[in-house]
């Protein structure tokens, strides 16, 4: 599965991730946890491809993508949904999730995923036709989980899926997240509503200052208090 090892990385001459170990599970989500600026986002840019490595490695099950530009780990399987979701809002739901095979020639191919993810987030199929920048906040997420599943991706990284969303619709989306990964959709997940992620993260890392403190399970992670409390901002014991 995808794997840093030792990455030191960052912005201009600023070293933000410090040589950092991370490997996602094959199945299951993997969380990535830590106070803000703590260098979450920029580990999932990092492993898009969008962030260059400055030491380390990065792999791909045995292939090492460490010199892979964002589109070959794209074409190799790995697909992003951004922080806030981010739709293209003047095309259609329908022309949304077809940029999502964009590599895809095969027009059948194409029409059997977009079926397939349909079918996975029935509510959008009423949709299609309607500029995706009109859709509720928690709709326009689903279009963006729908087309990272248009590229049939091997893993998803996913930054934040709940921000900016209402509670309720928080809960959704974390629903969908975890239907996802029962798939058998192996998923990085960046998130800061640490209480919901912590019920259905499978491993749990928590970076701090570039560094990860912490990689365990979710119950190993509750043995923890003082982590959870310094780092994670959760007051009781139990986490979830
Ligand atoms: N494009 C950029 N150029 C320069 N510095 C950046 C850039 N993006 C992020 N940084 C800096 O890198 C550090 C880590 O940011 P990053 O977004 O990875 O943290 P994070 O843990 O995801 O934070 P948050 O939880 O607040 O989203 C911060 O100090 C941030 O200011």
């Amino acid at each position: 599965m995808i794997r840093a090892e030792g990455v030191v990385a960052g912005y201009g001459k600023q070293e933000i991730l410090h040589g950092v170990d991370v490997e996602a599970l094959p199945s299951g989500i993997t969380a990535i946890f830590g106070p803000n600026g703590s260098g979450k986002s920029t580990l999932l840019k990092v492993l898009a491809g969008v962030v260059d490595v400055w030491r380390g490695r990065l792999f791909l099950g045995d292939e090492d993508i460490t010199r892979r530009t964002g589109h070959l780990r794209t074409q190799l399987g790995i697909a992003t949904v951004p922080q806030g979701g981010r739709v293209f809002p003047y095309l259609t739901v329908e022309e949304n999730l077809l940029m999502g095979a964009y590599l895809v020639r095969d027009r059948a191919e194409v029409r059997r995923r977009r079926d397939q993810v349909l079918a996975r987030f029935p509510e959008l199929a009423s949709r299609l036709r309607q500029p995706a920048g009109t859709l509720s906040g928690g709709q326009q997420m689903l279009v963006s989980l729908a087309r990272a599943l248009m590229h049939n991706p091997r893993v998803l990284l996913l930054d934040e899926p709940s921000a900016g969303l209402s509670p309720a619709l928080v809960q959704h989306a974390f629903r969908e997240v975890q239907a996802l990964a029962q798939t058998g959709v192996p998923i990085v997940l960046v998130e800061q509503n640490v209480r919901q992620a912590l019920r259905i993260a499978d491993r749990v890392y928590i970076l701090v200052q570039g560094e990860v403190r912490f990689c365990g399970t979710p119950g190993e992670l509750a043995g923890h208090p003082e982590l959870i409390q310094l780092y994670l901002g959760i007051q009781n014991r139990r986490p979830a």
